[in-house]
């Protein structure tokens, strides 16, 4: 396994079995309690008057249950669901052709929000507040615009960087919700219903070392439960042990507290290279060969949460955690001496 399974693994969907996991309620939805209180409340709401939702948005690192959570509420409240992504949508005419095609109360899912080229995002704001949009057809002398109404949708954009969507657009939405890491408990939880589902037996000591490793995140959980149950069903007889669980996960190199190969690189760079910091993320990036959006996005928000890592005014710097982790001695003068991750 290459050492950027997390990365991997977190910018694709499993494969077929993916859909099979994906909860449906609320009810088959483990964590996220308080964003789902709210959701439900707004659903029932929406459901008693017989109205469209109001628009919201879902931030969250990667691979936390924002699709997902888009998708049950579509289910819950009755209505269809369209999903497209915000580089995807180049011109009008992709929004335009997306909006017309949606029902009454429909919800439209915009993945990475934040993406969005901002003349599809100055379309979609007549679209939220009027439902309408302008059209223009034709280029120079013949060019005239063409209003089109749309159905009352809900737009339901989803993000890792909360902090690049524009403030039009989250004055538009109702709620913000943000998603969180998942408990190793509620991870448990998850597990042992993939495993269910899934079909692959397992003790519960090897579904909480799979849940341990799985840096709060469900979409590695399944990912680490499938490559354990493959392992398991080639050098055992399918049922996964602990012992068998823990041999499968080392192999791909996570150590027991959920980090690989590319949170230890960094860790390290900043402690070796950078003298434990502070340090710009750039210099980061090049020293570990990883683009600095994929740092920003699926690596630094575990490391700061776990308290390896800290962002300060003046760059990165590694938490005492993380000195003791290495055995770097704050006081020591000769730190290269002592021992890498
Ligand atoms: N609370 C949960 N319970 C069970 N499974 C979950 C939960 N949250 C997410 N999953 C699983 O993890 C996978 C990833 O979830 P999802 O695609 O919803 O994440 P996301 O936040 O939209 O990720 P991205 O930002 O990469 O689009 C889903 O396929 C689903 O099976």
């Amino acid at each position: 396994m290459s050492e950027n399974f997390f990365e991997s693994t977190l910018k694709k969907e499993t494969g077929e079995n993916d859909n099979i996991l994906r909860p449906k309620t609320f009810e088959e939805f483990p964590g996220q309690d308080q964003v789902k209180e709210r959701l439900s409340i707004f659903v029932e709401a929406a459901k008693m008057r017989d109205e469209a939702l109001g628009h919201f948005i879902l931030s969250g690192p990667p691979g936390l249950g924002k699709t997902t959570l888009a998708y049950i509420v579509a289910n819950e409240r009755g209505k269809g669901i369209k999903t497209s992504s915000g580089p995807v949508l180049e011109k009008p005419g992709d929004l335009a052709g997306l909006l017309t095609s949606l029902s009454d109360g429909d919800i439209l899912f915009i993945d990475e929000i934040h993406r969005l080229p901002i003349a599809i995002e100055e379309y979609l704001y007549s679209a939220m507040e009027d439902f309408f949009i302008d059209i223009m057809i034709d280029q120079g002398v013949g060019a005239r615009s063409v209003r089109l109404n749309i159905p009352k949708f809900t737009l339901v954009g989803a993000t890792t960087r909360l902090g690049l969507c524009s403030a039009p657009l989250r004055s538009r939405c109702q709620h913000v919700h943000r998603l969180e890491y998942y408990s190793d408990e509620e991870l448990g939880r998850i597990v042992k219903r993939s495993s269910d589902l899934i079909n692959c037996e397992m003790d519960e000591k090897a579904s909480h070392e799979v849940a341990g490793r799985s840096r709060g995140t469900p979409r590695i959980a399944n990912n680490l439960l499938h490559w354990v149950r493959d392992y398991a069903q080639v050098k055992a007889d399918g049922f996964v042990t602990w012992d068998l669980a823990n041999k499968a996960l080392n192999m791909l190199n996570i150590d027991s507290n959920g980090l690989d190969e590319m949170d230890k690189k960094i860790l390290n760079t900043i402690a070796y290279n950078f003298d434990c910091g502070p340090v710009g993320i750039k210099n980061i990036a090049v020293s570990v060969g990883e683009e600095v959006g994929t740092l920003e996005d699926v690596y630094e928000p575990f490391l700061i949460q776990e308290g390896y890592l800290v962002r300060t005014q003046t760059g990165r710097v590694i938490s005492q955690k993380t000195k003791n982790m290495l055995g770097i001695n704050s006081n020591s003068s000769d730190e290269q001496d002592l021992p890498n991750l």
